[in-house]
């Protein structure tokens, strides 16, 4: 069946949280987006690094079975990872419900996800040929629930310092306005990718090309990390915007306008609003203010957490297509 949880961002929308049931036990995770593992914080661990953490205990799980011989070790592209052992268990997500789902148990995790205490871990929701298990690779808990989904469907929407949802196996057409674009996704890489090749500055005219042009929707990442064309092209209209390298990206006064992006997805320009681009003040008195919108010099380009604030997104894995569409 279907199954919708509540997500809930962490502060200054960092990231954002929704319970999940493993063989019993309820815990908070990242719904992630820009991988495919779904490890946990578990009684493995020293009591050092559970400090403030919820664990999975897999000695009072009823259905939990170890995978023998079976490891895994992640590493994200913001530097940070996890590695350890494998077993299975039920896992059920707001009612929807997989039996023999991989739960990859950490033994070591990278100091970020230690000091994340409101984190448990992360449940990964890219495309099965990323995930790390080795010697046997494991299917991620949307691939597995597939075909019991009354729709081969999950959405994210989430908000700005509110609680947004997950929903698998449903679109819940309250959730948005308008009909959904759909966009084919190019699973190659592994992520949810599509063609971004266009973009405009607060209604302006077009610019149509974007090197690379190619971009993922990611849960996971925060930011939107896009193009240095379109950082270029997005941050000449606003005044004091700076590249900031002390910081680490572009700034501008906190009392910056900001105009909304229209940014190409898969052929529809979808808006991200100025608003959710104004992302956080860097200094205590809130004078300046750092960018939601930033540069990578890597492909594809990065949608997240600040796009997601202003579209609510349908991941199709029966057809391997997005849809999008404001909320
Ligand atoms: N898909 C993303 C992933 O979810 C996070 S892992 C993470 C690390 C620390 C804290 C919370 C999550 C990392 O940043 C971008 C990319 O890798």
């Amino acid at each position: 069946g279907a199954g919708s949880v509540a997500n809930t961002p962490e502060a200054g929308d960092v990231e954002y949280l929704a319970p999940v049931t493993i063989g019993g036990q309820t815990v908070n995770m990242d719904f992630d987006s820009g991988s495919s593992d779904l490890w946990v914080f578990n009684t493995q661990l020293s009591l050092n690094t559970l400090s403030g953490h919820m664990a999975y205990n897999p000695a009072q799980s009823s259905t939990f079975q170890l995978l023998p011989g079976s490891t895994f070790s992640i590493s994200y592209g913001d530097g940070s990872g996890a590695a350890g052992n494998v077993g299975t268990d039920t896992v059920n997500i707001g009612g929807a419900t997989v039996t023999g789902q991989a739960i990859e148990l950490a033994t070591d995790v990278s100091t970020s996800f230690v000091t994340d205490t409101q984190s448990t871990g992360l449940i990964g929701l890219a495309f099965s040929k990323l995930n790390t298990v080795k010697p046997v690779q494991q299917k991620t808990f949307f691939d597995n629930a597939l075909a019991t989904l009354p729709e081969p469907v999950f959405t994210a929407d989430l908000r700005h310092n509110a609680a947004g949802t997950y929903e698998f196996g449903a679109i819940d057409s309250t959730k948005f306005s308008g009909p959904l674009a759909w966009t084919p996704v190019n699973t190659t890489s592994g992520f949810w990718q599509f063609t971004s090749q266009a973009f405009a500055v607060g209604g302006g005219a077009p610019s149509t090309s974007v090197p690379g042009g190619q971009a993922i929707a990611d849960t996971g990442t925060t930011l939107m990390l896009a193009d240095q064309s379109v950082v270029d092209g997005y941050y000449s209209q606003v005044q004091g915007a700076v590249n900031n390298a002390t910081v680490g990206g572009v700034t501008f006064p906190c009392s910056a306008t900001l105009p909304d992006l229209q940014i190409d997805v898969g052929g529809t320009m979808a808006t991200v609003r100025g608003d959710d681009i104004n992302f956080a003040p860097v200094d205590q008195t809130g004078t300046t203010c750092f960018g939601g919108l930033q540069a990578t010099t890597v492909q594809p380009q990065i949608y997240g957490d600040i796009f997601f604030k202003s579209n609510f997104v349908a991941f199709n894995g029966g057809n391997n297509s997005l849809g999008v569409a404001p909320h």
